[in-house]
């Protein structure tokens, strides 16, 4: 295991921050890239270990997709390589193998995919055989699990002979991917319609054109948390839109309770420290990747707040519940179950000299928990987590003089 000590500091110079490209776009953009006929300009795309090793996979076609602990990829190139009609096994770290996918390979075999499971019913490796014959022009799908599955089906709509009409059943989490997807398709000349809870693409085809993939608000939390956390500072992070197809900008809102003015300029969003107005509660059902950012903030900010739509939490890298409720408890601060995917965060009281952050093979673990700089000194677990998303985040660090040990190996 590698450590990252990170020293104590809390107040910051106005700084500059070049945020890293959004994983959730360049994904998108690549697979609606790969079912292009004509050649595109994507640009901008992401460093994230995530889009390289979709671009990877993309341009060497290895029979076996290895995704790595992606689930964007694993989802997305499940359904790419039936509607291309390959042979291919998927298959992923240890964690992505119990990550569910039992949806996605059902809505895909009832359009006339054949997938086999190959080791657990419902969870990768899955070996795919193609999609010999469109059967059905309509699935449903349930939207409480993961909205990727939803994402997968309507990238590779248009391509079916028949299209397809989706129905969405009962709560839909993570909408704002959903939105994601579809004006992404948009943008590659893509015509749908969603009436209540069905969408429905015909069958077209993706026109080529020139898309900039966006800077990451997923990434950006974390900087408006260590500006909310710290004694002082302002910070100017660049690229960032006020209009995002990203939903993760909601950060804005949230921050904005939290203590952070932010102001859209040209190139970017300026940050500045304002009064905390107060954060009770917050529904992160669309914004689940934003949940470890707020908890980690409010604990340390003394917020005693609700945090409603956790659902997803416990399917993503980790049990992403169960990571925030050991590491807050490491600073005296608490995630209190109130009923199911309702939490409590029981701010901390009293901060020890130092705090050790296991990362749980989550990036999110790592970038949430290094705004408690701010307060006292921090170790970071296996700082190479990040790669996942933002490989550039300790540099980035470095860019605001903060003071780090060369990770040790213990
Ligand atoms: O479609 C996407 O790009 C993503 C959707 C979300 O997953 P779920 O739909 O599983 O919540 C999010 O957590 C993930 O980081 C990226
Ligand atoms: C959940 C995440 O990613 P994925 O589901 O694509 O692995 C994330 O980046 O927080």
């Amino acid at each position: 295991m590698t450590i990252l000590r990170l020293h104590q500091k809390s107040e910051f110079t106005p700084s500059r921050i070049p945020l890293p490209s959004s994983k959730s776009e360049s994904n998108r953009a690549l697979v609606i890239d790969a079912l292009t006929a004509g050649e595109n300009k994507i640009t901008n795309l992401a460093e994230a270990r995530d889009t390289q090793t979709m671009i990877r996979l993309l341009e060497k076609n290895p029979p076996v997709f290895d995704v790595l602990d992606a689930g964007t990829t694993m989802r997305f190139l499940t359904a790419f390589a039936s509607v291309t009609n390959q042979k291919k096994v998927m298959t992923g770290t240890a964690r992505m193998c119990e990550r569910p996918i039992g949806i996605l390979v059902d809505a895909l075999r009832t359009i006339g995919a054949e997938i086999h499971y190959l080791n657990i019913e419902g969870y990768p490796p899955l070996a795919i055989h193609g999609l010999p014959e469109q059967k059905s022009d309509k699935v449903k799908i349930r939207g409480d699990v993961s909205s990727q599955y939803i994402s997968a089906m309507l990238m590779i709509a248009p391509i079916l002979p028949q299209g397809l009409e989706i129905e969405l059943e009962g709560k839909v989490g993570s909408q704002t991917y959903i939105e994601m997807t579809l004006e992404l398709m948009a943008q590659f000349g893509i015509k749908y319609t969603w009436e209540e809870n069905r969408i429905k693409v015909s069958h077209q085809a993706y026109q080529p054109t020139t898309f900039a993939v966006e800077s990451d608000w997923s990434g950006a939390s974390y900087w408006f948390s260590l500006l909310a956390c710290a004694d002082s500072g302002a910070l100017f992070l660049e690229g960032l839109k006020e209009n995002s197809l990203q939903g993760d900008s909601k950060i804005v809102e949230i921050m904005d309770l939290l203590g952070i003015k932010s102001t859209f300029e040209k190139g970017g969003v300026l940050l500045k420290k304002q009064a905390v107005k107060g954060l009770k509660n917050w529904d992160f059902t669309h914004c689940p990747d934003l949940a470890q950012t707020v908890a980690v903030t409010c604990a340390i900010l003394g917020q005693n707040s609700i945090f409603t739509g956790c659902e997803s939490l416990k399917i993503k890298e980790t049990d992403r519940i169960l990571a925030l409720q050991q590491e807050l408890a490491k600073f005296n601060a608490e995630l209190k179950e109130i009923e199911p995917a309702v939490y409590q965060v029981i701010p901390s009281v009293t901060m020890p000299r130092q705090v050790q952050i296991h990362t749980y093979d989550d990036h999110r673990m790592a970038m949430a928990f290094m705004p408690l700089l701010t307060k006292t000194e921090v170790l970071i677990e296996d700082p190479e987590v990040v790669n996942k998303s933002y490989p550039s985040f300790w540099k980035h660090c470095e860019l605001l003089s903060i003071a780090m040990d060369k990770p040790t190996e213990s």
